[in-house]
């Protein structure tokens, strides 16, 4: 279970900004799927990273553990595929495998070889690929990983539409259902039936933290469930573009 206790967290002093995690807490139990979703700059990749214990802090408090163990004692048991990649070294996507091996126990390399050739990557260095192959690269490496935590920070981005639905298909048949993932994702449509649960941070704090099942069995979904929290109005600010007469 990953379980978050009243987590505080500003950039800057918190005299001077409004805090970005405003007390938050949750639990999320093992093997569920959660869509982490909110508008631009509410603070989702911020949790990410504390989830991942890769955020130091400046100011603010936390208190996340893993199975009641602080995450920074069990990094090794978390798969994070954040979009500005994790890459240690620039190795083309084989020889990465071979050293992801030797760190990780569970690195399943003929999963990897599978979705190199599913993402066509060739072997070639990252910094030489294209946004959207270092995206796929580290997507293969993630879920190749085999742990039980796996956090997703936009993996949709970068990838054409046909790839997009057909890496979900992949996602979906390739977890056993023990593992725990989060996911961010502005993606809406193609998490409305993938997910287990959906949480939407507004400012600093969850404006609603829900069931998909219960979400649908009231005939909402979730782009109605984002415009019902935060209050998003379509169409609210297009008269700023209207032509003048
Ligand atoms: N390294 C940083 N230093 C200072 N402020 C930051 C830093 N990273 C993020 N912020 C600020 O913290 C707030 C939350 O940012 P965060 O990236 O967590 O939002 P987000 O919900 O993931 O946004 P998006 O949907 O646009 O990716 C924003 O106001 C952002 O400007």
């Amino acid at each position: 279970m990953i379980e978050g206790k009243n987590i505080f967290f500003t950039y800057h002093h918190p005299d001077s900004e409004r805090a970005v995690l405003d007390h938050v807490s949750f639990q999320i139990p093992d093997g569920q799927i959660v869509g982490l979703f909110g508008e631009n700059g509410t603070g989702k990749s911020t949790l990410m990273r504390i989830m991942a214990g890769v955020l130091t802090f400046a100011w603010g408090e936390t208190d996340l553990t893993l199975d009641g163990v602080p995450v920074q004692k069990r990094r090794g048991e978390v798969a994070c595929i954040f979009e500005e990649g994790t890459f240690l070294s620039d190795l083309p996507p084989r020889k990465y495998g071979q050293f992801l091996a030797d760190f990780f126990p569970n690195f399943d390399m003929a999963y990897y070889e599978k979705l190199l050739t599913f993402f066509r990557l060739e072997e070639k260095a990252p910094r030489k690929m294209s946004r959207g192959q270092r995206a796929k690269l580290e997507i293969a490496a993630g879920l190749a990983k085999r742990t039980k935590y796996i956090l997703m920070d936009e993996p949709f981005l970068g990838k054409d539409a046909l790839v997009r639905q057909d890496f979900l298909k992949i996602l979906s048949g390739s977890l056993t259902g023990e593992e725990t993932l989060v996911i961010v994702t502005h993606e809406l449509e193609l998490m409305e039936n993938f997910i287990d649960r959906a949480m939407i941070l507004h400012k600093g704090r969850f404006a609603a933290d829900v069931m998909m099942d219960d979400l649908h069995r009231e005939g909402k979904n979730l782009v109605s469930l984002m415009k019902d929290t935060v209050g998003y109005e379509d169409k609210a600010y297009l008269s700023l573009f209207d032509e003048e007469e």
